[in-house]
């Protein structure tokens, strides 16, 4: 491909990436992935540019952009040369206009930004959208770090787990064979210092309440070491169902999967009311402390959807709550920096179970937020999370 191909091809996809997210569409990589696939023409260096181009648009509009050729055009703004690929040869983009609209540079759109500015000054804002490095966590059933390390000399230790290995953006980890014998995981560090929190430890009962495909599961199970009792739930069946390979691939048996059926979640746990010594809540939320994988997520979410998200992290926590026994810990974590999912969520909570206390040493990262703790990509190098931990007297 020529490189104004390749700008007409950015442009092509942007505007499939600026339509999904006004419609509830595929994510970008997906896009971008399926694109290709008809493409064959296309060789790796062409892709890898291509892909750079729209993760630089994606990433410098703020608002969603008007459309594909609006999103480049502002990128052109940072990256001047571009402009001169607008040529209207054969593949290319046919030439600028005068009065052509722009995307504008921002981090994310206003009424977000001002919600964010809560906690964020705008240093950590902007650090939501840095590339985000490509963390592991060594599998302790299988593996030590050391053991891992030896056989992936490109791999720096993570600072703030002990079981944390980072390596570039990019690096093809789902084909080596470390990953395929189940030794390392991709996970962020921040996700692991929120399992890290849990404190299971063999022969206790464990729930993650909110599993998915039991990324955080896991890592429980890891902690475990296979004894004791591990229920991984969700109302999703097909997140759900991915744990299964998952954790035979890690070497994790005896993991109890639950399938929820929204609204009776309660029903469907009773037998497990007042039996846990650690239940996780892995809330659903916005998702605004993954922009850095993400980063067209920031035009996807809507006042109204993320008022959807609260309603349902106070739904998980109030189911969350009976299942912890007496002395036991609810841990209650959410990939996003507002404070009305993070802070204000644990405050409602413990003014409705005021016998509740939140324990102040949680994870040896991140800075106080209210009950709990935030990390954040520009302090520590991880995803945004908030965390809490809530003893149960
Ligand atoms: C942030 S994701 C979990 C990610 C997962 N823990 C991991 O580490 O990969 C939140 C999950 O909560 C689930 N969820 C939403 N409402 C729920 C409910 N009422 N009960 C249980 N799970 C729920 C969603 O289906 C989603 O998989």
């Amino acid at each position: 491909m020529t490189p104004a191909a390749r700008v007409q091809a950015a442009i092509e996809l942007l505007d499939q990436v600026v339509a999904a997210s006004r419609e509830g569409g595929a994510a970008a990589d997906t896009l971008i992935a399926r694109y290709f696939k008809t493409r064959r023409y296309a060789g790796s260096k062409d892709r890898r540019a291509v892909r750079d181009l729209i993760y630089g648009a994606i990433r410098r509009a703020g608002e969603r952009p008007a459309s594909g050729r609006a999103a480049l055009l502002g990128l052109a703004k940072d990256r001047p040369e571009l402009i001169d690929l607008f040529d209207g040869s054969a593949h290319g983009p046919t030439p600028v206009l005068p009065d052509e609209p722009v995307a504008e540079a921002g981090v994310a759109p206003a009424w977000l930004v001002e919600r964010l500015s809560a906690a964020l000054d705008g240093a950590e804002q902007a650090a939501l959208l840095d590339r985000a490095p490509l963390d592991l966590r060594v599998n302790r059933l299988k593996a030590t770090r050391a053991m891992v390390r030896e056989r992936l000399p490109e791999a720096r230790l993570g600072t703030l787990s002990e079981d944390a290995l980072r390596l570039p953006e990019g690096f093809p980890i789902e084909t080596s064979a470390l990953w395929a014998e189940g030794l390392v995981e991709i996970q962020d560090e921040g996700s692991q210092l929120i399992a890290a929190a849990c404190h299971a430890a063999p022969g206790m009962t464990a729930i993650d309440l909110c599993a998915g495909a039991g990324g955080k599961t896991l890592a429980l199970a890891a902690e475990m070491g296979g004894e004791g009792r591990l229920i991984a739930c969700d109302v999703d069946r097909a997140r759900l169902a991915r744990l299964g390979p998952r954790a035979e691939r890690a070497g994790a048996g005896g993991i109890e999967t639950r399938l929820l059926d929204p609204g009776r979640e309660a029903g469907a746990l009773a037998d497990l009311e007042g039996k846990a010594d650690v239940v996780l809540v892995d809330a659903p939320c916005s998702g605004t402390g993954t922009w850095r994988r993400n980063p067209e997520a920031r035009w996807r979410l809507t006042p109204a959807r993320l008022d959807r998200l609260k309603a349902m992290q106070r739904q998980v926590l109030a189911i969350a709550a009976p299942l912890v026994r007496p002395g036991g810990r609810l841990v209650y974590a959410v990939c996003s920096l507002l404070d009305e999912e993070g802070r204000d969520q644990i405050d409602a909570f413990l003014a409705a179970y005021p016998e509740w206390r939140a324990e102040a040493e949680l994870v040896a990262a991140g800075r106080a937020r209210g009950a709990g703790r935030l990390l954040t990509p520009v302090r520590d190098g991880t995803d945004g999370f908030f965390v809490a931990s809530l003893k149960r007297p």
